[in-house]
């Protein structure tokens, strides 16, 4: 199991362009994130794939449906052998509950972790959708209900980070997406943060996609985000 707090988002359309990369990777070094598009195409076979090259997985489908059907999904993750999964904390406490009762609490069990507020939502987006009050409010309201609900962590925005670590201690997990190394494209994330100042900030994970997988040299731009990491 690797000390690294990077796992890198292989947000790519094929099981070959997936392993392209991975195979560049060094699973001491980072752990690896299976999102909606890759899976939807190529299904467990990519996460099999991955655990034979020595990764640890994050499979991110982001469940959020009534509590029964959110439990026999996560119960389904759970039995591929994945190391992280996550579900929507908008869907309840009794989804996350649900989702905690299928996912077990043995010491080999997936890290089960609630979304908050995606990162690519801005203050227009949260009002567009009929949320009202503060964004950082809102993240810290749905931290605390995942926490309450038995969840291991959740993702935020790593700009919400020390406010989360303040209200619901160090050891609950904090997973930041929207890493952006200073001077690089935001993209389609509104709540971004450079490495090390998530770190700082108290992340314990930072999920990173484009940054690397987008780079001309990928192992290149991993490699300088380590170095910014110290
Ligand atoms: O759950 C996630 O991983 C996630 C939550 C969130 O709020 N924002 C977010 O960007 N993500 C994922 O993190 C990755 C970020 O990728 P990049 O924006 O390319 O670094 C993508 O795979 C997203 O699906």
């Amino acid at each position: 199991m690797t000390e690294s707090p990077i796992i890198v988002a292989l947000d790519f359309a094929s099981l070959s362009t997936a392993l392209h990369l991975a195979d560049q990777l060094d699973p001491d070094r980072c752990r690896v994130k299976v999102g909606k598009e890759l899976f939807t195409r190529e299904g467990p076979a990519v996460i099999h794939s991955l655990h034979n090259r020595g990764f640890e997985v994050f499979l991110d489908l982001k469940f959020h449906d009534i509590p029964n059907t959110v439990a026999k999904a996560c119960a389904a993750a759970a039995d591929l052998g994945i190391w992280m999964l996550n579900v929507h904390t908008l869907g309840g406490s009794a989804m996350m509950y649900a989702a905690r009762q299928a996912v077990g609490t043995a010491t080999d069990a997936p890290l089960l972790i609630g979304v908050t507020l995606l990162t690519s939502m801005d203050q227009a987006t949260f009002n567009e959708v009929g949320l009202s009050g503060d964004m950082p409010g809102t993240v810290q309201k749905l931290a605390l209900l995942a926490k309450d609900s038995g969840l291991d962590g959740v993702v935020c925005s790593a700009q919400e980070a020390s406010l989360l670590q303040k209200a619901l201690g160090k050891e609950f997990c904090l997973v930041t997406p929207g890493i952006r190394p200073k001077d690089s494209v935001a993209d389609d994330q509104h709540r971004t943060m450079t490495p090390i100042d998530a770190v700082q900030a108290g992340s314990h994970y930072l999920v990173i996609g484009r940054p690397i997988t987008g780079a001309l040299n990928p192992m290149q731009a991993l490699a300088e985000i380590e170095a910014s990491l110290g």
